[in-house]
């Protein structure tokens, strides 16, 4: 799993071409950037092997520069008198540029990758391919990587990999065939989406991030758009209750309730809104609610809102800056009169967070969705988890580009989010926050034990807590998303979603350390 935290900016292996590029246009030789590469790859092999004792290391070399990374490292590991071999998919003679230079300073024996022997190894060191991996990996090359991930398995010795576990797609973190099962990555500068996606997230083991000599600067010509979902990205737009601030003005949210019988969703949105910092939450119940949902609530206050008559009667008065809907609503066309109602224009700014039921209802009307949101008074919040989004957005089916590219998690996010003008939170291990005008987000850890009823219906009430302070919605939705995460995380394994609510207060501690 990934250890962070990290630098802020996600890069796609283009824009960390471009990056190499413009460092070596300034001067940097490219060479330079490779030796502090190999020389961070042959610190972390130095630190893996003085604390296991091993003493034997194999450097599997490619084609390309990740190769050449290998070589360099080959050689730094040698000089400090480990027992070190090397071996290559192709003859160094046939070696370009960087890497062909990089070959020329191991005067050892290469041997033939297809064919070399893993016995008594101690580690092995993954340089086949990194950034550049341009297509599925097959032939020898696939049956090289199968049987390193074998006798890793058989084993239970340690791969490091060279910028990204060779396979792993940088931009997308799909696997391109076959790839590496590495126990700790190494990458470089920045690191890419495809550590942080899944299935590429599960291939790196523990991820660090090396400084090359590649200046922050080269980033104002390359605008990433794409972020770690970390406090770093998002902080500076958190609104911190004041001293002399009033409930009134850290907002007030509404979350309407399901019928009598699916009650239980909205009042962990609820309950969550309000440990999320929102000034006042009130429940909208129907009036057959009411009897079950008045003895269960306390600080989140109740009022009766029957269909969406009812629910603009409530939002009639202006300081409700946030609507919540969609936990346990029931799907058709009830919830989506709900949802046109919630969305309608109104003299003063609201904003709305559709959850669950309500996604699956407009799945067959999309475009009357899209038009409530551009009417709609305020940033609109989506929470799709994989069913629902592939299901509000089926015309996104494709998995590829025409050229074989795999289209990520990442881009099918961004581009529903353009699509229907919303920002949107595609959930899941991964989950990618998006906003139409291209920014996103990706989560880099989230513990198994989220994966539990209700833990949705409490992210719902977080979003709406944080944009009822007046969070911007992108940053609400992806702090939503890190405190979701980071409250799930401090409670550790048994987790159920009242747990999240109850660990929030914690999930606060740490983001304010961070940012004092
Ligand atoms: N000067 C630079 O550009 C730097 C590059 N660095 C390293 O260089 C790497 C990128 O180097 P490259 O752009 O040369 O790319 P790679 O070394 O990742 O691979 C490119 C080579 O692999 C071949 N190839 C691609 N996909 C293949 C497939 N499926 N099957 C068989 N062959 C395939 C290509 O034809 C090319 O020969 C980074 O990951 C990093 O490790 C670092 O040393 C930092 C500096
Ligand atoms: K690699």
């Amino acid at each position: 799993m990934p250890h962070g935290p990290y630098p802020p900016e996600l890069l796609t292996t283009a824009q960390m071409a471009r990056a190499d590029r413009l460092t070596i246009e300034s001067g940097v030789a490219g060479m330079a950037l490779m030796e502090k590469a190999a020389a961070a790859i042959a610190a972390a092999a130095t630190a893996f092997l003085v604390k296991t004792a091993g003493r034997r290391v194999l450097v599997l070399c490619g084609p390309g520069n990740n190769g050449g990374d290998g070589y360099v490292a080959a050689r730094m590991l040698r000089s400090q008198r480990f027992k070190v071999r090397v071996a290559a998919l192709v003859p160094p003679e046939s070696l370009r540029g960087d890497a062909r230079e990089a070959a020329s300073t191991w005067d050892g024996r290469v041997e033939d990758a297809t064919s070399c022997d893993f016995t008594g190894v101690d580690l092995v060191i993954d340089a086949l391919f990194g950034t550049g991996l341009a297509r599925d990996i097959d032939g020898p090359a696939a049956v090289l990587i199968e049987r390193l991930n074998a006798w890793r398995a058989e084993t239970r010795q340690k791969i490091i990999a060279v910028d990204i576990p060779s396979g792993v797609d940088g931009t997308s973190g799909a696997i391109r065939g076959v790839a590496v099962q590495a126990d700790s990555t190494v990458t470089f500068f920045r690191l890419k989406c495809g550590h942080l996606l899944l299935p590429g997230r599960l291939r790196c083991g523990a991820i660090s991030c090396a400084h090359i000599g590649i200046r922050s600067t080269v980033l104002q010509q390359i605008a990433p758009q794409t972020f770690v979902n970390e406090p770093d990205a998002w902080g500076a737009a958190l609104r911190l209750p004041s001293v002399e601030g009033h409930k009134y003005a850290r907002g007030h949210a509404v979350v309407v309730s399901g019928g009598a019988s699916h009650t239980g969703a909205a009042r962990l949105a609820a309950t969550a809104a309000l440990r999320a910092g929102a000034g006042l939450v009130t429940l909208a119940t129907p009036q057959d609610a009411v009897a079950v949902n008045a003895p269960a609530l306390t600080s989140v206050m109740l009022r009766v809102a029957d269909g969406p008559a009812g629910l603009s009667a409530l939002l009639e008065d202006r300081r409700k800056n946030v609507v919540a809907l969609g936990p346990a609503l029931g799907v058709g066309e009830d919830c989506c009169a709900l949802v046109e109602a919630a969305l309608a224009p109104s003299p003063e700014p609201r904003a709305a967070v559709l959850d669950a039921d309500v996604l699956t209802s407009f799945a067959l009307a999309p475009e009357r969705l899209k038009e409530a949101i551009a009417n709609a008074p305020g940033p609109v919040v989506l929470t799709p988890h994989g069913g629902e989004f592939a299901r509000l957005f089926h015309g996104q089916r494709w998995e590829r580009t025409l050229s074989g590219a795999p289209i990520s998690k990442l881009e099918r996010t961004r581009d529903a989010a353009r699509e229907v003008g919303a920002v949107i939170v595609f959930k899941g291990p991964d989950t990618v926050v998006a906003a139409p005008d291209g920014r996103a987000s990706i989560l880099p850890h989230a513990t198994p034990w989220l994966a539990t009823a209700g833990s949705g219906d409490v992210l719902t009430g977080i979003v709406a807590g944080l944009l009822a302070q007046g969070m911007e919605p992108f940053a609400a939705a992806s702090c939503a998303v890190w405190m979701h995460a980071a409250a799930a995380e401090d409670f550790g394994p048994g987790l159920i979603a009242d747990d999240i609510i109850n660990h929030l207060p914690a999930a606060w501690r740490r983001l304010t350390a961070t940012q004092s």
